[in-house]
């Protein structure tokens, strides 16, 4: 189904939590919300599942309204599948009997096999006889999943469904459970705290922070095109360096005269911030600019080095790792971008 958020407030006794929320989950797809804790991720995924009231604004299925001034399907009738962080399994119950759980309007026979098609598919099949204490966290998470699934919603919500899982569980699962709704091809709407779960399984991303949806866009133009300060701050990895309009598409900064991604409304000479993302800074033994090494990341196939300017401004490097340099020492140092990301005003909530 074709999600779409249009104005929405949502918040408790009256406060609201987030507002003016603006977005479109298109059919199939699979979106993210993502953001620090307590910015309203989970207040809104319940609102969708018509757990919480609307303080303002639409929520629209296929262009009919669930949520609205004068609406308010109840959760049951909204045919949205939701599973929760702690999986909520029945413990007395095995998995098959987990899974058929929401098939009572199905006979017996139905729901058995419906159940055990949607357990096929997150590759679970062989495990339908266990109870929840026998399977894994992973294994677990992939029954809720499969339960959410079986009554054949139109779209499922998942809230932190990896938060329990160790970290490296955590990105397999989420490849592995992106590649179940697709194979399904219900759209679904999770809530991360986790930049690496968001991209590994979001055609779209919502970030929230400081009670908007600061934006909603692909992890790709996130990275590369936040709309804002916020955004540019939250997602991947990167410093702010003060910069010159030099003309409408230029700006001077300490690193030389750089081309702006996007046309400046700011008069020359104007005071902006660019944002510098570690792998737009490159080490270059003949460069002549030179920065001094403050921190070192090792991550195996990369350092991460944080780099002092002469100025005193902090850079970041993304350096192959057989470059290995200690901390004090200069480096080479240039950059390797078309187009450096400029922020001119105050951070803004940015629509769908
Ligand atoms: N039932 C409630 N009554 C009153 N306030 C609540 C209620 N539930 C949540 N809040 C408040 O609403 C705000 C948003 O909470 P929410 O759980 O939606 O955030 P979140 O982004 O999902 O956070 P986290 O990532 O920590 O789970 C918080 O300030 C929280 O304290």
């Amino acid at each position: 189904m074709r999600l779409e958020l249009d104005g929405v407030a949502v918040g408790y006794r009256g406060r609201k939590v987030v507002q003016d929320a603006s977005l479109v989950l298109q059919e199939g797809e699979i979106g993210c919300l993502l953001g620090p804790s307590g910015a309203g991720k989970t207040t809104l995924l319940r609102a969708i599942a018509g757990f919480e009231p609307l303080l303002a604004g639409r929520i629209l299925c296929n262009g009919q309204p669930l949520a609205g001034a004068d609406v308010h399907l109840p959760p049951e009738r909204r045919q949205i599948g939701m599973v929760f962080q702690d999986h909520a399994l029945l413990p007395h119950l095995d998995v098959l009997g987990n899974v058929r759980f929401g098939l009572f309007r199905h006979s017996r026979a139905k729901a058995e096999a419906r159940a055990r098609e949607v357990l096929e598919l997150v590759g679970l099949g062989e495990f339908s006889a266990r109870h929840p204490h026998e399977l894994s966290g992973g294994q677990q998470q992939r029954v809720a999943l499969a339960r959410a699934l079986a009554p054949q919603p139109r779209l499922v919500l998942l809230d932190e469904p990896f938060s329990s899982l160790d970290p490296e569980l955590r990105e397999r699962l989420a490849v592995e459970v992106r590649d179940a709704l697709k194979a399904t091809g219900v759209g679904a709407l999770l809530v991360t705290h986790s930049q690496a779960e968001a991209f590994a399984m979001a055609d779209r991303i919502g970030v929230i922070g400081r009670g908007h949806l600061q934006q909603w866009a692909s992890p790709y133009d996130l990275y590369h095109r936040p709309a804002c300060r916020f955004v540019a701050g939250f997602v991947g990895e990167g410093v702010m360096l003060p910069a010159r309009v030099v003309d409408e598409r230029h700006v001077s900064t300490e690193l030389g005269v750089l081309a702006a991604d996007r046309q400046l409304a700011s008069p020359a000479g104007s005071q902006v911030d660019m944002l510098l993302r570690p792998d737009d800074v490159v080490h270059d033994d003949d460069a002549t600019l030179k920065a001094v090494i403050v921190r070192r990341h090792f991550r195996g196939a990369d350092f991460l080095y944080t780099l002092r300017l002469e100025s005193g401004h902090i850079v970041q490097a993304l350096v192959p790792s057989h470059h290995d340099h200690a901390v004090g020492h200069a480096i080479g140092i240039r950059l390797d971008l078309e187009h450096v990301v400029v922020f001119e005003g105050p951070c803004e909530p940015a629509g769908p």
